[in-house]
């Protein structure tokens, strides 16, 4: 069985944790943050449901103790700031940057061979950070974003179509940002027949509005960030890497010319198994599409470009 440590027990990490613990996804987790004791904290509620909801796995919170997350298998990173209301992204990179650096430098001495799950926002520039700083094999370095804008972007088709999610096929690639996100809502089905045999053009482009601020909506209803779907869709990056299950599922990965860009890390559908991910599929975008996807690519550059401005 697996070893799997989410650093950072904020709202995203805690729920990611609980979601693993509650599946069964690895005989341990280690839950690590650098707030005293709030870790073990959040570790110990948890499993206080355990012998409510039927769940045994070994959770163990730590305040900053590295050693604990020794040979971890995956580790998903959610430590950092959260954005307020009216924030973007992409402002979060002057603090979170130094805070993803030294969280993988300290992860890499006690496990050299994990795979990374990287969520802390500016998401794909913190990708590209880890990807550097660690050295790492590209396959290793994995961002979510897509996972979660896409389940968004079937959440506001199935509202708009009144049929069940789960009926629902659909990818947002590109950035994981409010502008920079591309959903692909001509490749979008409901059991296998075009979305767009059902909503016309203008209900098409409010759902695909809606999904790219869909993070935005959220912050502006809580006051931060959200952490339900945010922590449903990290656990389902980790359950395909873990079970080897090969799930499809966009995510930022490093692109060596695939969707015409390189040096960078992007949303792109790729294949999750135990290695990371292990292929990228191409989805034949159009000519409109992959403009789309070199103007989002632009963006997220000019975001990695900030990176060599940072004390780091
Ligand atoms: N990629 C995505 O789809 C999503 C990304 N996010 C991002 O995830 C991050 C976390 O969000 P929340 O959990 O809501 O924030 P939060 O504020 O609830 O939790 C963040 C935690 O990180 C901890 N932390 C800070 N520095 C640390 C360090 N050096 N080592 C270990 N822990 C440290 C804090 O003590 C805090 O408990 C934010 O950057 C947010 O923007 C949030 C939702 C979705
Ligand atoms: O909106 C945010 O800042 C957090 C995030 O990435 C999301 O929920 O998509």
């Amino acid at each position: 069985m697996s070893k799997i440590t989410v650093v950072g027990a904020g709202a995203v990490g805690a729920t990611t944790a609980d979601n693993i613990a509650r599946k069964e996804l690895a005989s341990e987790v280690v839950l690590l943050d650098i707030k005293e004791g709030f870790a073990e904290g959040k570790a110990l509620d948890m499993f206080q449901t355990a012998a409510i909801l039927g769940w045994d796995t070994k959770l163990t919170g730590v305040t900053n103790d590295y050693s604990k997350t020794a040979n971890s298998d995956v580790v998903v990173i959610t430590s950092g700031l959260p954005r307020k209301p009216g924030m973007t992204r992409e402002e979060l990179i002057g603090v979170n940057a130094g805070i993803v650096k030294s969280v993988v430098d300290n992860i890499l001495k006690y496990s050299p061979d994990a795979i990374f799950v990287i969520v802390s926002n500016p998401m794909d520039t913190m990708t590209y950070l880890a990807l550097k700083a660690s050295g790492l094999p590209k396959n290793r370095i994995i961002g979510m974003g897509g996972a979660l804008d896409s389940a968004r972007f079937k959440c506001y088709l199935s509202l708009a179509m009144n049929v069940s999610p789960n009926d629902l096929h659909g990818s947002v690639i590109g950035g994981h940002g409010d502008t920079t996100m591309i959903p692909l809502t001509r490749l979008a089905t409901w059991n296998g027949t075009p979305v767009t045999d059902y909503l016309d053009e203008a209900t098409l482009t409010k759902v695909a509005a809606d999904t790219m601020v869909g993070g935005a909506t959220l912050t502006g209803l809580l006051g931060t960030s959200a952490w339900y779907a945010p922590g449903a869709a990290s656990l389902s990056v980790v359950e395909s890497i873990i079970r080897d299950e090969k799930r499809v599922i966009p995510c930022s990965v490093l692109l060596e010319g695939e969707y015409g860009q390189s040096d960078i890390c992007m949303g792109v559908p790729v294949v999750l198994g135990k290695t990371g991910w292990e292929k990228i599929i191409d989805y034949k975008l159009n000519d409109a599409e992959q403009a789309l996807f070199a103007k989002s690519a632009d963006a997220v550059r000019n975001m990695n470009n900030v990176l060599s401005t940072l004390n780091l």
